[in-house]
């Protein structure tokens, strides 16, 4: 019998199946309670859901929703987010993950969305359909006693508080932080309703039980929550000595302030020699707070958000560039959505964008676009590897005087 690929938003049997088959397809054996899956019925958006059938049981799963990107200079690009992805191990490599991205691309270009996004899994997934990885994420270990801070430290009142708050507090003001905090960093996005409920243990979705986190805000002088972070503490003594180990879960700062305060107020919690800040913000001011900078050793990197161009126009005319100029730029697009020749012409006035007939300075295609587009990776250095070709010469390294961002962009949400 042939498998079906069906939109399952109208069907809360057929939902049922697809979420029972995304904890398959992430490998989790034991299956969401009832009550799970009436919440998460009640709470996901699932009118782009769609799921392959093979008769009554749902054996892929796919799902798209609007989502904001901020791009670099602070605007919003809307863009077609991605989750969800799973083939169960019986049903894969039959084209079923082709069948549905290649729908739902389709569908976003016809809306009209600029970008798609998603947070790959693994690198070798999404490039055949014309993503390309934009930003990538950071683990870091800090030695405290090594960091070789004062023991003394505390914020001085006029650069604002650090209080403990419980997760009723976070849910009043973690939305504005966050809101605040996501449109001064490209690769950030807006976060789902239940993001703050799940963060705070409201809504208990995880498989792995529930374990309360510290929560602690941080006010600016005019008494404006501006930053947070959420953190727990693994106990641990040796020799008598405390050698606790604190790890963040979450940080989001909306100014320089917030984010320098909360570094300060976790290195100086009394019993804590360790910090780790895992798949955190590749461009965290973190080390350069420390008087021995070393002690906050980078243990790991990775990407995970990966986008796609589908309006190469109103993603290029939407970001603000580092220099004037102008560059012809041949895309070429696996799936064919975006091809074509652009002339990108930035003045002082401003960026526009258009299809042209001049010869192109640069030929690439569009999951290398996506790699340049927020400032994170060189054109000089994907051209040195093969990955990108200059027609004429110098043309790498205008790209790069063009593009290139203050922070590097930074997504430190799943979705
Ligand atoms: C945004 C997110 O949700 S990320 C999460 C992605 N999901 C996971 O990682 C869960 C575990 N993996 C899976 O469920 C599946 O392997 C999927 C969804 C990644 C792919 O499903 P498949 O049924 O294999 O997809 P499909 O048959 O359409 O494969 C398309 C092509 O991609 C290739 N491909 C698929 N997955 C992988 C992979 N992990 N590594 C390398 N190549 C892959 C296939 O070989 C195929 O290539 P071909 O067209 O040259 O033959």
């Amino acid at each position: 019998m042939a498998l079906e690929i069906r939109d399952v938003a109208n069907s809360a049997d057929d939902q049922d199946a697809w979420f029972r088959a995304v904890y398959t397809g992430f490998l989790t054996a034991e299956p969401p309670s009832a009550e799970n899956l009436a919440e998460r019925r009640a709470r996901s958006d699932m009118s782009r859901a769609r799921g392959a059938f093979d008769r009554d049981r749902c054996v892929a799963t796919f799902r798209s929703f609007a989502q904001e990107l901020t791009v670099p200079g602070g605007a919003v690009v809307a863009a077609d987010a991605v989750s969800g992805v799973t083939v169960t191990a019986t049903h894969r490599r039959r084209g079923l993950l082709s069948r549905m991205m290649g729908a739902d691309l389709a569908a976003a270009k016809e809306r009209g969305d600029v970008v798609a996004t998603l947070a790959a899994a693994e690198y070798r997934i999404y490039g055949r359909y014309g993503f390309g990885p934009a930003a990538v994420l950071t683990d870091r270990r800090v030695d405290r006693p090594l960091a070789g801070l004062d023991p003394r430290w505390t914020l001085p009142e006029a650069e604002g508080t650090v209080a403990f708050v419980d997760g009723a507090e976070v849910r009043k003001e973690g939305p504005g932080v966050h809101d605040r905090f996501r449109r001064t960093r490209a690769g950030a996005v807006d976060l789902n309703s239940t993001f703050w409920e799940r963060q705070t243990g409201e809504l208990r979705w995880e498989p792995g039980g529930w374990k309360e986190p510290f929560y602690a805000l941080f006010r600016d002088p005019a008494g404006v929550a501006q930053g947070i972070v959420v953190f727990d503490v693994q106990d641990v003594w040796k020799a008598g000595q405390p050698a606790n180990v604190a790890r963040i879960r979450k940080l989001y700062a909306a100014t320089p302030g917030a984010e320098r305060a909360l570094w300060r107020f976790l290195l100086s919690v009394d019993w804590v020699t360790e910090l780790r800040a895992d798949e955190h913000d590749p461009d965290s001011l973190l080390p350069l707070l420390l008087p021995n900078a070393r002690a906050a050793a980078i243990t790991g990197e990775s990407d995970l958000l990966w986008i796609r161009p589908l309006d190469v126009p109103g993603m290029l005319t939407a970001r603000r560039y580092s220099a004037t100029g102008a560059l012809v730029l041949d895309i070429r697009d696996p799936l064919g959505l975006s091809d074509g020749r652009y002339l990108l012409d930035v003045s002082e006035a401003g960026a526009s964008c258009a299809p042209t007939t001049r010869s192109a300075d640069l030929t690439l295609d569009t999951g290398t676009l996506s790699s340049i587009y927020l400032g994170d990776a060189s054109a000089a250095r994907l051209a040195d590897a093969g990955l990108l070709d200059a027609e004429t010469t110098g043309a790498p390294d205008r790209a790069d005087s063009l593009f290139r961002t203050g922070r590097r962009p930074w997504c430190p949400d799943t979705f």
